[in-house]
């Protein structure tokens, strides 16, 4: 697990949304423009406190349709998310196919995680206590809601998983806010917020021009490409 990047700037994440960080990462070319990212099979059921959602992934994967032998104890995950330090989100790929049959997450695996300070949990998966995750002071992306266990049980913790196409090894600096999760590669840091910034400022000025009396249809024609 490599975590070089400045603690404080992670945090600093938090004062973007994806889709800005998204577009400083397209112009830092660190990444192909469409991966990287959760598509839209998965959404922000729960926002938790704030608007956006930072962290490092704890990774587990589980099943639930079939009965099986192959359950790990959840204290591995506790584990994994106690020995991480700084904020953590925890990433759990539902293995079945399709998914959703029933759900890792709900009051009492939502309240533990909780009470070990965890910024979000994402899942291809569905979750389900809703009125109790509400409450609880993280964010939740998923598939949705469920109505069962079924037959849950966690299959393996810290290996690397797919959620929503989105590729996520242990460690990983993941953000996430209503638009989905993207995943900021370590080596983006600082320069993503310098980016950000710079194209925060192109963007309002192309916004702002649009807004005032010297905006023109022949000069918005005479352009060959707006930047942003
Ligand atoms: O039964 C489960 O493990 C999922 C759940 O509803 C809870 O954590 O409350
Ligand atoms: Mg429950």
């Amino acid at each position: 697990m490599t975590t070089t990047a400045d603690p404080e700037h992670v945090a600093a994440l938090a004062d973007w949304d994806t889709p800005a960080l998204s577009n400083a990462l397209d112009a830092l070319r660190l990444r192909p423009f469409n991966g990287g990212y959760t598509d839209g099979s998965i959404h922000r059921v729960t926002a938790g406190p704030g608007s956006v959602m930072v962290g490092r992934a704890v990774t587990a994967r589980m099943v639930a349709r079939e009965p099986d032998d192959d359950a790990v104890p959840v204290s591995r995950l506790h584990r994994a998310v106690s020995e991480l330090p700084g904020p953590v989100v925890v990433v759990i790929e539902d293995r079945d196919r399709p998914a959703g049959a029933g759900a890792f997450l709900g009051e009492v695996n939502g309240s533990l995680l909780a009470a070990l300070g965890i910024q979000g949990v994402i899942t291809n998966g569905r979750v389900r206590d809703a009125d109790t995750l509400r409450d609880l002071p993280f964010a939740v992306h998923a598939a949705g809601l469920c109505v069962a266990r079924s037959y849950m049980r966690l299959t393996d913790v810290g290996t690397p998983v797919t959620v929503a196409g989105l590729r996520v090894h242990p460690g990983d600096i993941l953000h996430g806010d209503e638009h989905g999760v993207l995943r900021i590669p370590e080596e983006a840091l600082p320069a993503v917020l310098a980016k950000a910034e710079l194209i925060r400022t192109d963007e309002q000025n192309v916004v702002n021009w649009s807004k005032s009396p010297d905006f023109s249809v022949p000069e918005l024609l005479e352009l060959r490409r707006v930047r942003h």
